[in-house]
């Protein structure tokens, strides 16, 4: 970043917020006039990481790339420890293995169907360490604020598509599923464990969707199945333009609840990797989504819970994520 940014960085956070416009000289003397508009600044806080042209990117756009943060060792580690889950050499509790809809062979067990997403992984130790590397925390913090939660935890194993494209993820917003506000204190950290490209299912945004407002969701009409909760923005506007992620192992997009995205299906042979985390301020609370758009997750997570473990109404939406969330910076205040 300029020097003239530096310093308008610096008049803009002692600013009146009643003042239209700041000036300040650049290193040549010349005045450059800036206009301030506070509501520009809204869904990022200043904590001297994030540039003052990253933060204007994410005020836009709602996701920002920060290429090579997490470590390629790291990254391994993740990958040992997902390569043991899906050998059964280790289970832990609460961890949700999600098997293509389409495919019959594993990776790497024999006869099993390959596992394309495991979730809640909370309770293993070195797989839980991706949400607390001091690297990810401390960029999570210019989105939510200094107390953190962990709230959801995935890892996503896109498969070679079996040809019916259900390794494709419909558009979506990733608040549908959260029973938990204010809407921007709640931010995805979400990192390539292998080079992500187009040929193999990279994240694809429509930027600048997280102004809007959370939409009705469910599973599109695809010819050839859809993902169990895979589901998809009703009515998206199909002209919008669609930036597409590609991405560097290591490399970390955090980005905004609301903002749409999905990703495409993956036409190599190869399973593409990327593990993530939705963090949430400790300060939030849970809301009742009774007659909202978001009842029909609720449904569908009540079903599995009573299939699973047998539960009908003993255990509420919001306490699915009681449980599941995990304090990982400050106080764990009301989530
Ligand atoms: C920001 C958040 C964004 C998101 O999280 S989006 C995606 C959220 N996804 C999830 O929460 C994962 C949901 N998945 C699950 O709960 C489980 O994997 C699922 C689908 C219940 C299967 O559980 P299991 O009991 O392990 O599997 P199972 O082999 O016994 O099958 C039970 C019945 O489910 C069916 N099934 C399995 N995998 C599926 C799939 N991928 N899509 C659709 N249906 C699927 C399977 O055919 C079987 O059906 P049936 O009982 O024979 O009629
Ligand atoms: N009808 C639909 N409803 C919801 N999401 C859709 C629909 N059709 C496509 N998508 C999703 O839109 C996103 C973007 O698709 P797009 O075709 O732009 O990218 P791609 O398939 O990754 O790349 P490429 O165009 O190179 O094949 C993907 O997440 C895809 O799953
Ligand atoms: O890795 C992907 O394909 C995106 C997954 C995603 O957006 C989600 O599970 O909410
Ligand atoms: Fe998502
Ligand atoms: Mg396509």
């Amino acid at each position: 970043m300029s020097r003239a940014a530096d310093r308008l960085k610096a008049v803009l956070n002692h600013l009146d917020p009643s003042l239209a416009c700041v000036r300040a000289s650049n290193t040549s003397g010349q005045t450059i006039t800036h206009t301030y508009q506070p509501h520009n600044l809204r869904y990022t806080n200043d904590n001297d990481l994030l540039s003052l042209d990253q933060r204007l990117f994410y005020e836009k756009n709602g996701f920002v790339v920060i290429k090579n943060l997490v470590s390629k060792e790291d990254i391994d580690r993740f990958r040992g420890a997902f390569e043991r889950i899906c050998r059964r050499e280790v289970s832990p509790p609460g961890l949700l293995v999600m098997r293509d809809v389409a495919i019959a062979n594993s990776e790497f067990v024999p006869d099993q169907k390959a596992v394309t997403k495991i979730q809640d992984y909370q309770e293993d130790p070195e797989l839980f360490r991706y949400c607390t590397l001091p690297e990810v925390l401390q960029y999570v913090e210019c989105f939510v604020g200094e107390d953190i939660m962990a709230m959801h935890t995935m890892l996503i194993n896109k498969p070679p598509d079996a040809g019916k494209k259900t390794s494709r993820h419909p558009l979506h917003q990733d608040l549908h599923y959260f029973p938990f506000r204010p809407v921007d204190k709640i931010v995805c950290a979400w990192t390539a464990m292998e080079r992500i490209t187009r040929q193999n299912g990279c994240l694809v945004v429509l930027p600048g969707t997280h102004t809007g407002t959370l939409k009705e969701h469910d599973y599109p009409e695809w010819e050839g199945g859809v993902n169990k909760m895979y589901h998809g923005v009703r009515d998206f506007d199909p002209e919008l333009p669609r930036a597409h992620l590609e991405m560097e192992k290591g490399d970390t997009v955090f980005f905004h609840p609301l903002l749409i995205h999905g990703s495409g299906m993956n036409q190599t042979t190869g399973f593409r990797k990327a593990i993530s985390c939705h963090y949430a301020s400790a300060h939030c609370f849970y809301i009742d989504v009774k007659d909202t758009t978001q009842e029909n997750i609720e449904e569908e997570v009540r079903q599995i819970a009573e299939r699973k473990y047998g539960v009908t109404d003993a255990i509420r939406f919001q306490d699915t994520w009681a449980l599941r969330g995990r304090l990982v910076k400050g106080e764990r205040v009301s989530l």
